[in-house]
């Protein structure tokens, strides 16, 4: 069990849970049943079967129609949701071929939708108290569970024993997601094979553009493999619809009855599993309670649609920060350096539709620039990595990326040694912003992009370690772990797409991005009394020098030594593995602007670097290119 994935818990379930601290939960005060929490440990004893855990087995309710709007752990909001306008759709009597969120229908009497959530115990999690909820406030409610989803959704209909079943869920891409939708599918038409008829739709949610709307042959199978063409494609011939509106409440109402029968000590609209229930041990939950003040994580922040919708104003509007965006992003230090929506878009607590529109509604009452346009660039990167990961399958988790047989005369000979691996995710290799960085992972669960493609350029190209451990540590770690953003950047950082290998120079990235070291000071107190001249090369420094300020660098000492020679360039960059050494952060869109030294990462800095590498139609890009419904 992960300590890490901790973290990600509230965001998990901050459907239901407006007052639920992100970094961890009041666990002592959380009031379970007491018989429940003894008698049915999850990892022990699974809810699969939960209508035997409760003391009297539920009747079945005989409804006609059942429809459960199934959340999952990336579309956990109201707004702009489209599965959940077709599940209240459904509950109206809309045809199945009409378009979500359509015309209005008249169905004299709604059946009514059921929300439930499945802490899928063979992946994830642990829980907070259960407090007041969106859906909840809307007359609603949640039925949470824990348990295999195929079988917790298979008892529910039993209980309900509907005529009619549907079941609608957002749209996933990948093959361990898929294949939970093959088990649900399987076992839900089971339950209503001789009595009735079942529906399972899954509705693409996710992205700012629509994967049918795309202009490539094939649509998502004809996408290019790097960004940029298809960046110029998408952005010519595609607009970003609007965002859906939230469903009335009367909408969102419950079915009948359903509350008395779906009412099972482990799956309830008021059940929610603790972390120890869930397995994670003392020492785990202990580990991750108390939020590292230098978090670049805004203070406070919590899990919820409610917390994203309120980090989306807080940013674009209250502090007017997305004019400067192109100039602060590629800051390490605060919350403000950058949006830092993206814990929120992974766990689908806002969609980028809406975020995509409130930057348009900025351009149109403020200013519109660079900055406002960039916003919507990165989230572009974002729907890219998902259309990515759909059109290559397993292909981004493979040694060789996407590349397979193609990688032929370019296979790289991958290394694991265990103990470098293990430095690596300390913060221990001895490169001050490498292990600056690496260190507030592991303490917050974050890290910034400037720190993400520095770490995962050392690690799969300076250490040459086989790239898909930097991509598993990421997914324990981060906050905001994504399947498809996380496997495509680290499959691209590692030249497994067939882009070009960019190789950032991580001692010339640290004295362009953290001139004057206060970044590196912040997380590797060690060297705070170094002389910026060293602080980013403390290797260089004189024993004399060392004792002068008070940090003695070396196996064995105060801080390591560089764990691979700074002086040796990587043999991938000499034996034509594809790279162009040394040029550092010319990839990704262009990423390569920094804002030097200073704290707050909103300063405008005049560092000579910013903009080098990047494409000429960008620098000279004054305004944004995309276009609304
Ligand atoms: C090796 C590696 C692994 C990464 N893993 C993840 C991951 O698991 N989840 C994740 O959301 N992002 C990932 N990123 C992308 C990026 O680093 C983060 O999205 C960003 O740092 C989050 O901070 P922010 O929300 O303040 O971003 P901002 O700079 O404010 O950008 C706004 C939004 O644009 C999107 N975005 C920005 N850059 C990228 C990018 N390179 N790829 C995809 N989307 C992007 C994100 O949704 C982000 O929230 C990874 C990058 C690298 C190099």
């Amino acid at each position: 069990m992960m300590t890490q994935r901790l973290r990600q818990y509230n965001f998990v379930v901050s459907l239901v849970i407006s007052a639920a601290h992100l970094s961890l939960p009041a666990v002592s005060a959380f009031t379970f049943p007491a018989a429940t929490k003894t008698t049915y440990g999850i990892r022990s004893h699974s809810t699969r079967n939960f209508s035997s855990a409760s003391s009297s087995p539920p009747s079945a309710l005989q409804m006609s129609t059942l429809n459960i709007q199934w959340f999952r752990q990336t579309d956990l909001r109201l707004h702009d949701n489209p599965a959940l306008c077709r599940t209240v759709d459904l509950s109206l009597g809309k045809a199945e071929k009409q378009p979500v969120g359509a015309a209005p229908t008249t169905k004299s009497s709604p059946d009514g939708i059921l929300p439930v959530f499945v802490f899928d115990t063979e992946r994830i999690y642990g829980s907070d108290t259960r407090s007041e909820s969106n859906l909840e406030k809307r007359g609603s409610g949640l039925i949470v569970a824990a348990g295999k989803p195929e079988k917790v959704l298979a008892e529910i209909a039993d209980a309900a024993s509907p005529s009619i079943l549907n079941v609608v869920c957002q749209e996933e891409v990948c093959s361990e997601e898929l294949a939970v939708d093959k088990a649900v599918r399987s076992e839900l038409a089971k339950k209503v094979k001789k009595s009735g008829k079942f529906n399972f739709e899954t509705v693409w949610g996710s992205t700012m553009y629509d994967p049918d709307s795309l202009p490539f042959d094939g649509d998502v199978a004809g996408i290019p493999d790097t960004f940029t063409p298809f960046r110029n494609k998408v952005e010519k011939a595609c607009q970003i619809g609007q965002p859906l509106d939230i469903p009335k409440d009367e909408h969102l109402a419950l079915p009948k009855g359903i509350k008395s029968v779906v009412n099972q000590p482990q799956c309830s609209l008021s059940y929610l599993p603790t972390l120890a229930d869930l397995g994670y041990s003392a020492e785990d939950i202990e580990s991750v309670e108390s939020v590292d003040s230098r978090t670049a994580m805004p203070a406070n922040y919590k899990g919820g649609e409610t917390f994203a919708l309120a980090r989306v104003q807080d940013y674009i509007w209250d502090k007017d920060l997305l004019k400067v965006y192109f100039d602060t992003r590629n800051g390490m230090i605060g919350s403000d350096y950058s949006t830092k929506f993206a814990p929120w878009l992974a766990h689908g607590n806002v969609s980028p539709r809406y975020i995509a529109r409130e930057c348009r509604k900025y351009e149109q009452v403020r200013v519109e620039n660079k900055s406002t346009y960039w916003v919507v660039f990165e989230l572009l990167w974002r729907d890219y990595f998902k259309f990515f990961a759909k059109k290559h399958g397993d292909g981004i988790f493979y040694q060789n990326g996407i590349l397979g047989d193609r990688s032929h005369g370019n296979k790289r000979k991958w290394g694991m040694d265990a103990k470098q691996v293990k430095a690596w995710k300390e913060g221990m290799t001895g490169y001050p912003l490498v292990d600056a960085n690496m260190r507030e992972l592991a303490a917050t669960g974050f890290m910034s992009n400037r720190g993400r493609q520095n770490v995962a350029s050392f690690f799969t190209i300076d250490m040459n370690m086989d790239w898909r451990y930097g991509g598993d540590h990421f997914e324990e770690t981060l906050l905001d772990y994504d399947v498809h953003s996380n496997w495509g950047n680290w499959c691209s950082a590692a030249g497994m797409t067939g882009g070009r290998l960019n190789r950032f120079n991580i001692v010339k990235q640290s004295k362009d991005y953290d001139l004057g070291g206060d970044y590196v000071r912040l997380w590797c107190p060690e060297l705070k009394d170094v002389p910026d001249k060293y602080v980013h090369e403390p290797w260089q420094m004189s024993e004399a020098l060392m004792e002068e300020c008070g940090v003695k660098i070396g196996p064995g000492r105060d801080y390591p030594a560089p764990i691979v020679n700074p002086n040796v360039q990587p043999r991938i960059m000499n034996n034509g593995g594809g790279g162009r050494g040394g040029r550092g952060g010319r990839g990704r869109g262009g990423k390569q602007g920094g804002r030097g030294n200073g704290r707050n990462g909103q300063r405008r800095d005049n560092n000579p670097n910013r903009g080098k590498g990047q494409r000429q139609d960008m620098k000279s890009l004054k305004v944004g290119t995309y276009k609304f419904d």
